[in-house]
């Protein structure tokens, strides 16, 4: 039925119920991007370590039944030079529900827009979650990295981010630029014949389906606030506008309520009964903040670019992006990754840490309800971790330690579950 995907014949399909929910057999088909970069050297750690998490989990019983997709280089490999992210990559993500990859390259400037936005705008994975939190041991450049315990839900679909803009000097900006200033009055393009332009949307829907996931995850994961990230002093009717339709939502849909006249409002955690505060702060604050009064805050509700500098800037506190996971979600299809990118430098040495997919596996198996195989992936990663058989960037950091390759660290994890 593919061209080049060979669909393994010992598995079956995850496949999503009418409430959401997923049914997920004993040996399901889960597609796998290997990624660029430094994903040739993560990626097989990976599948290593949650094969063993599984295997040791289950007896046997269950098992993944990988299916390599293709996208960025290897595509082109497979496909053809230009063929960088096939439609039946595409087709069988979304086909198959559940899948995982590697990051892929983006060039700065020209060339190909960005894989990784590609695949959350086709799919609609509005979600990007990232959760944010210490391992003991882990080297950081806080006193009390242990307070830095936050997950972020970065809107994925709109905002600047989306890559609608127009290089300097074309025909089409100049074309915006000229309906700017004649149509619409507009006189503050300083330099308006070398200006590139950038559009920024971000709409009332977007952010509601965002903002609503996030304050169900509050209610689900008894997490004591909810905090919008935002620029709507300046940015008003976009990241304003975020703001603003955050709070209401939060006031129609959970009956919250304003404190002291708001904008912060309260409800209660139908669950628990505990109050969940839901609160915002801007961006360039909230990046001081963090560092300076993490414990303040828990679930981040925010826009896609400030979600993408947040998530790096809090993944720094806990000790980097080594150990830094993700996964991009629509209401039915999910697909895994690390927040890093392919770190070129270290491609092919057998160098990086593993941590960031291996964590991000971590969540695709607690998504699946796999969660035996997902606490082993934890317990052994905090017993690597102590051990202090780390990868480069623990090691440099951390007295006494023992450094180990990217693989070296999966063979670490196994020996520990
Ligand atoms: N979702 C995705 O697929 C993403 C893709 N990208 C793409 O990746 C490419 C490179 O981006 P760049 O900005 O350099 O960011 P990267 O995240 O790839 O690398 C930045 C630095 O982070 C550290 N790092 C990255 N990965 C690891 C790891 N596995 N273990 C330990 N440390 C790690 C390294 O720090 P040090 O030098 O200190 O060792 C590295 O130099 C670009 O094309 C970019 O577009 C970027 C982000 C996400
Ligand atoms: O798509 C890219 O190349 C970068 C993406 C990124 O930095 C992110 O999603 O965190
Ligand atoms: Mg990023």
């Amino acid at each position: 039925m593919y061209q080049h995907i060979k669909v393994p014949t010992d598995g079956q399909k995850i496949t999503v119920n009418a409430d959401f929910s997923l049914s997920v057999p004993d040996q399901p088909v889960i597609p796998y991007i290997e990624g660029d970069g430094t994903g040739v050297d993560i990626t097989p750690v990976m599948l290593k370590v949650v094969d063993a998490a599984v295997a040791k989990a289950y007896g046997g019983q269950r098992k993944i039944a990988w299916m390599e997709v293709f996208a960025g280089e290897k595509s082109t490999q497979v496909y053809g030079p230009d063929v960088w992210l096939p439609t039946e990559t595409l087709d069988c993500v979304r086909e198959y529900v559940v899948s995982i990859k590697g990051p892929l390259t983006t060039p700065v400037g020209g060339g190909i827009r960005s894989l990784n936005v590609a695949l959350r705008q086709e799919l609609d994975l509005y979600v990007c979650l990232r959760p944010v939190r210490y391992f003991n041991g882990v080297p950081s450049p806080l006193r009390e990295p242990h307070k830095t315990d936050m997950v972020i839900f970065r809107e994925n679909s709109e905002d600047i981010y989306a890559g609608i803009e127009w290089a300097a000097e074309s025909a089409e900006a100049k074309k915006v630029i000229e309906f700017l200033t004649r149509e619409m009055g507009v006189r503050k393009i300083r330099f308006p014949e070398t200006s590139a332009i950038g559009i920024k949307p971000v709409s009332r829907e977007g952010t509601e389906r965002l903002v609503r996931k996030a304050l169900q995850y509050a209610i689900d994961n008894d997490k004591p606030s909810v905090t919008i990230v935002h620029k709507g002093n300046i940015m008003k009717y976009t990241e304003g506008g975020f703001r603003d339709w955050g709070y209401a939502l939060a006031q129609r849909e959970f009956g919250a309520e304003l404190v002291d006249g708001g904008p912060w409002c309260k409800f209660k955690n139908s669950r628990t009964g505990k109050d969940i505060v839901v609160k915002d702060s801007i961006a360039d604050a909230f990046l001081q903040q963090i560092l300076l009064r993490p414990a303040e805050y828990s679930v981040i509700a925010t826009l896609n670019l400030n979600g993408d500098y947040v998530s790096d800037a809090l993944a720094a506190q806990v000790g980097g992006i080594g150990i830094a996971p993700g996964a991009n979600m629509s209401d039915s299809v999910a697909m895994f990754e690390a927040t890093h990118g392919t770190a070129p430098k270290y491609a092919g040495k057998d160098y990086v840490n593993p941590g960031s997919l291996i964590l991000s596996a971590e969540m695709m198996l607690r998504h699946m309800g796999w969660t035996e195989a997902a606490d082993l992936i934890i317990s052994s990663m905090e017993k690597a971790i102590a051990s202090k058989r780390v990868t480069y960037d623990f090691a440099r950091l951390m007295e006494g330690a023992t450094q180990v390759s990217c693989s070296g660290f999966g063979d670490v994890m196994i020996e520990n579950m």
